[in-house]
């Protein structure tokens, strides 16, 4: 089953047999009754008879459940969420769904179907008025810290507040031009030549003032999109680089602060597998903040301009003929209503639009990143046409985004020209009656305009509204993942030297953690380890100590959890249970993995990695290459022409030359490496190279826990972990360990 999949708690007295016959005869669909993580029965309804079988079935066991049982059930396909997303409301009442509710469900489902909307996670079945509230919460808390945050407020009140001081004065400027010509137009019908020429320089002298104006606030605005999208781009990336959520997101697809269905497995880390897991973050962060933050200052500023402009506008409107103003608030808000119920789904594909935008662009940038790969593969074909599925869904849905693009055009456009005839009717009889004057007739066609512009706002603005609401709801889907606890004043587990994680493993760090426990460099306590996902015990209470200088190694078949082992010790992984006591200060460890990590820059910023590059300048050239040549990397520098050349190192150098590397920065941080792990990292290399990086940590006395099955790292170790696929282990002596390696090749 998903897992997506959608639960309710049934119980059984409320899980009538009569609630089954209505469930059944609304179009396929599979369900599964649950109990205790297991699925109980299960049954897709197609055919007539499937349903009476399933049903009898289903009863039978319905009848004989002694406690609470959980019911999911989802529609073929793509389909599943949408359905599962109307259960969910229905579950959300807490009761099993009534006869009703699921008719309804039905048919909001196939109404969706019809109209094209996708699985995406948006398609959740909410009413009108709940999406609308939601969107606005979603929005308040997205935007108000920019003006209340001490670090923005300033700026951000500055900002704002000039550019509305420059709205109403564009405003003003229309206000005036308004006037001038509606005297302008009443002196030239009153042949006043001397009137119009004093009008005519007035018009002029307007024409050259006004625009400065114009340019200014329209500057201004876009100013202030950017100081927002500054401000909203750090405090997302500060979130998402805080306590690894870059991680948490993107390898483990978790989210912090929700709580697990309750399988036995899952419980331990108080954490649940992201339902929908967070797509694409890095076109959220810098797409979506520039959308979002560009769109609201401009509709902020419509709606500004927009509120000013009806107040002096409806006012010389209302004064030149009051129904017309009347008439114009009445058509306004039924054209709202209309527009509003049009293109109600034009939220949906357009989130789901960004989304494929950016799965697509993903899909293209993976094949940049591992050309080689494919290339040996010859992958191209199987690689183009997962890079054409993606561009399929983005098509599909653009074209339906279009279509319905195209049937809200279609309302609005007739709703802006249609009314154009009213002032012609209405007032031009005023002009010929000679109640009003030619300038007043002109002044009450600009002024109409502008009020009918103001008043549909929403009309007008409906398909950018929508693209706005999309990236207003994806922004607060990444605002959510990273923004918990940010700004408690929390510290990173590498600053604080010692930090107590309260729920799952512990990590204690740094000297501060020694007090009561015997000085090891490293010391696991009952270390039991789950996959992120809490489906499998990895590793079973596991006991270690790594006395300084010691080493380790950690040993085991492939897929047994020896890096998930290193990843716990890191503290990536939580779940699970025990204790990890790590002496050394997190700045005298180092992780080195398998494939190190090179950036992009220059060689001596990836020799001092993680190390700030202004610290790294400081170290004179003559240290760095004879370090260099002690992990047997003489001629690097020269080979790629300086230190200070930037290069994508990660292609240009060989794996064993990217392990020598590793060796080399461990050699080179600031802080004295006393605790090196090391999960695989000398696999790229001979023997010999690597018997002389091994020779070199003993040389310096670091403590190390190696991870790797190479028979050839045995002897650089005093002792062997080695580690089962049920997840218990045994310690082993170095000869030990080769007996258990010849034994193993004996036996093949
Ligand atoms: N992010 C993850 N989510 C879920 N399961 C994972 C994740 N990462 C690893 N696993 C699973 O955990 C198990 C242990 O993985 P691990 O990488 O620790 O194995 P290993 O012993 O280091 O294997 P190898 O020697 O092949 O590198 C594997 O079955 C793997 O599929």
């Amino acid at each position: 089953m998903p897992e997506t999949t959608r639960l309710f708690r049934v119980k059984q007295r409320s899980c009538g047999a009569n609630s089954l016959p209505c469930i059944l005869r609304s179009s396929p669909i599979t369900f599964v009754f649950l109990q205790s993580g297991g699925a109980l029965t299960q049954g897709t309804a197609r055919s007539a008879g499937a349903r009476v079988a399933f049903r009898l079935r289903a009863r039978a066991a319905l009848s004989s459940l002694a406690q609470p049982a959980r019911l999911a059930w989802t529609c073929a396909g793509q389909k599943q969420v949408q359905f599962q997303a109307t259960c969910s409301r229905v579950g959300f009442l807490g009761r099993f769904p009534s006869r009703k509710a699921i008719s309804q469900a039905a048919r909001r489902c196939s109404r969706l179907r019809m109209a094209g909307v996708s699985a995406d996670g948006q398609a959740r079945l909410q009413s009108r008025r709940e999406r609308a509230i939601a969107l606005l919460k979603r929005l308040k808390e997205l935007a108000v810290p920019f003006w209340t945050e001490p670090s923005s407020r300033n700026a951000a009140w500055r900002w704002t507040l000039g550019t509305l001081a420059l709205a109403f004065v564009c405003t003003l400027y229309a206000v005036s031009l308004s006037f001038i010509q509606r005297f302008f137009w009443n002196a030239l019908n009153a042949k006043d030549a001397v009137k119009y020429q004093k009008f005519l320089v007035l018009y002029v002298a307007a024409l050259i003032a006004g625009p400065p104006f114009l340019t200014l606030f329209e500057w201004m605005r876009q100013r202030t999109a950017l100081v927002w999208r500054r401000f909203l781009t750090e405090r997302l990336l500060g979130g998402y680089f805080h306590d690894r959520k870059y991680y948490t997101i993107n390898i483990l697809r978790l989210q912090n602060n929700e709580t697990v269905h309750a399988t036995p497995a899952t419980s331990a880390g108080g954490v649940r597998v992201v339902q929908d897991a967070l797509d694409n973050v890095d076109q959220r962060i810098s797409e979506d903040i520039r959308a979002f933050t560009e769109r609201a200052v401009g509709f902020g500023c419509t709606v500004v301009i927009a509120l000013f402009d009806f107040l002096l506008f409806s006012v010389i409107l209302f004064r030149i003929r009051a129904q017309l103003f009347l008439l114009l608030v009445l058509y306004s808000t039924i054209g709202t209503a209309v527009t509003l119920w049009l293109g109600g789904r034009l939220v949906h594909l357009n989130f789901a639009q960004l989304r494929r935008e950016a799965d697509f662009r993903y899909a293209l940038v993976r094949v940049r990143e591992n050309a080689e790969s494919i290339a040996f593969y010859g992958g191209e074909e199987q690689e183009q046409r997962a890079v054409s599925r993606r561009f399929r869904a983005l098509f599909d849905n653009m074209i339906q985004l279009l279509r319905w693009q195209r049937n809200v055009t279609f309302a609005t456009t007739w709703y802006r020209y249609l009314i154009q005839v009213v002032p012609a009717l209405v007032v031009s009889r005023d002009y010929f009656s000679g109640r009003i004057p030619l300038g007043a007739l002109s002044q009450a066609f600009f002024s109409y305009n502008h009020v009918l512009n103001d008043l549909s706002l929403v009309v007008n603005e409906f398909v950018g509204l929508s693209a706005f609401a999309a990236a207003v709801n994806r922004l607060y889907e990444l605002h959510c993942a990273v923004e918990p606890r940010l700004l408690a004043g929390q510290r990173h587990e590498r600053d604080a030297g010692s930090q107590a994680d309260t729920e799952g493993i512990v990590t204690l760090t740094g000297n501060g953690t020694a007090a009561g426990v015997k000085p090891a460099a490293l010391r696991l306590e009952k270390l039991t380890i789950y996959t992120p996902e809490g489906r499998r015990r990895l590793v079973d209470q596991l006991d270690l100590m790594l006395e300084d200088g010691a080493r380790i190694l950690l040993m085991g078949e492939s897929g047994v959890g020896k890096s998930s082992t290193v990843r716990a010790i890191a503290g990536l992984w939580k779940r699970g249970s025990g204790v990890v006591y790590r002496r050394p200060h997190p700045r005298n460890t180092l992780f080195v993995p398998q494939r190190p990590y090179l950036m992009l820059g220059t060689l001596r910023e990836n020799l001092f990695y993680p190390l700030h590059g202004e610290d790294a300048a400081n170290v004179d050239e003559k240290t760095i290459r004879n370090v260099l040549v002690r992990v047997n990397l003489p001629d690097l520098v020269d080979r790629l022409g300086g230190l200070d050349v930037e290069a994508d190192f990660a292609a240009i150098l060989s794996l064993g030359e990217q392990q020598r590397l590793a060796f080399a920065r461990l050699l080179l941080q600031p802080e004295p490496v006393q605790l090196a792990i090391l999960d695989e990292s000398t696999s790229g290399l001979d023997v010999e190279n690597e018997r002389r990086l091994y020779e070199l940590l003993r040389e310096m006395g670091i403590s190390v826990l190696s991870v790797g099955n190479r028979p050839t790292l045995i002897r650089y170790h005093n002792q062997v972990i080695r580690l089962f696929a049920n997840g218990s282990w045994q310690i082993e002596s170095p000869s030990e360990a080769v007996e258990h390696l010849l034994g193993s090749s004996l036996l093949d």
